[in-house]
């Protein structure tokens, strides 16, 4: 429904920030923009609805490029994209009803009071309706700016940074009401952030934007699983394990360093044990973590194989038909 194509933007004829972007997201699909600050996540928001005009490519709203119809044909196709702003963008001088209905009384349309009332209801904000913006927490002022993004029923909701600025608690709450709006509605969805958690619980496919470029676009979990050491690096260099440091200390005869992936149902299954029972190989195992991504869980092991005279090549060709990837570190 939404395609990007070979999308460039410079601003001011010198800062190239985006370069030869492309991605698509389906109807009703959840799709994350994540990135380091200064990757150009705010820049495509901003041309994805026509703020920033595109120096060259398309922007596709179910086969209608965006960025060459008039200014009369894009204010008819623009308001199927909603925007949620990072910083709510609420009136202060309205209530949270006033803020909700805004979009319907600019547009004289019917039936306010009862879209804005049930609306309300279903972002969880009946009991706070008449007050102004400057009583509600985090959480109740994202719920006011989702629902007035909601009210006109758009194909798409844009969200940006809709979690940088609530704590862990209000955070799921709010990632809950997105994935309930998201399912509810077949509404597609899509979430600019720099959190990894974000993408892990909440997204089907992702865009990892680096330096102004798509680095990798696809499905969550093969974002994770392949691109894992380039984002332990950039994303969480604290936890990062000493890769040169392992792979010093099982240097020896008779041994292999492998790494193991497991995706979906294996993740919770003793297919190594077994395995290595069979082959009577020893395993030491050096790090471990099981990720729980939307829809599966997947997992990362680092195992030293101890092997002497057995069949380590059966083992190793046994355990890759059974897992989703085997690598061997050393
Ligand atoms: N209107 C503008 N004019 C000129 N340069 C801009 C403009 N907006 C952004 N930039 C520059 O473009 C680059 C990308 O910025 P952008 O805000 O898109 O990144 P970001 O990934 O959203 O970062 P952050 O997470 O910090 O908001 C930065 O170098 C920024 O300074």
């Amino acid at each position: 429904m939404l395609e990007v194509k070979d999308l460039n933007l410079i601003y001011n004829q010198k800062l190239h920030v985006l370069k030869n972007i492309n991605f698509e997201v389906k109807k009703g699909e959840v799709a994350g923009i994540i990135g380091l600050s200064g990757a150009g996540k705010t820049s495509i928001l901003r041309s994805l609805v026509l703020l920033e005009k595109p120096t060259s490519g398309e922007i596709k709203l179910n086969g209608k490029d965006l960025s060459k119809l008039k200014e009369r044909d894009l204010m008819i196709e623009r308001k199927k994209i909603s925007v949620v702003f990072q910083n709510y963008n609420l009136l202060s001088t309205r209530t949270v009803y006033e803020n909700i209905a805004l979009p319907l009384e600019i547009n004289k349309e019917k039936n306010i009071k009862d879209r804005v009332l049930k609306l309300a209801e279903e972002v969880g904000l009946k009991d706070r309706l008449d007050h102004y913006p400057s009583s509600l927490s985090g959480g109740e002022k994202q719920r006011t700016a989702i629902a007035r993004g909601m009210i006109n029923n758009p194909e798409i909701l844009l969200l940006d940074e809709p979690t940088s600025a609530l704590d862990p608690n209000t955070t799921d709450r709010i990632l809950k009401l997105v994935l309930d709006l998201n399912k509810k509605h077949d509404l597609s969805t899509i979430i600019v952030t720099h959190e990894m958690d974000v993408i892990k619980r909440a997204c089907d496919r992702v865009v990892y934007l680096k330096n102004g470029e798509v680095n990798f676009f696809g499905p969550v979990y093969k974002f994770f699983i392949e691109k894992e050491k380039e984002i332990y690096e950039e994303f969480y260099k604290e936890i990062n394990i000493d890769w040169k440091a392992t792979r010093k200390k099982s240097g020896k005869e008779n041994q292999k360093l492998i790494k193991v992936t497991f995706y979906g149902d294996s993740t919770h299954e003793p297919i190594l044990d077994e395995i290595s029972k069979k082959y009577d190989v020893k395993l030491n195992y050096i790090y471990g973590k099981i990720e729980h991504l939307k829809l599966k869980p997947y997992g990362t092991l680092i195992i030293v194989v101890e092997y002497e005279d057995r069949d380590i090549e059966g083992f190793m060709k046994e355990l890759e038909s059974k897992v989703y990837k085997l690598e061997e570190l050393l």
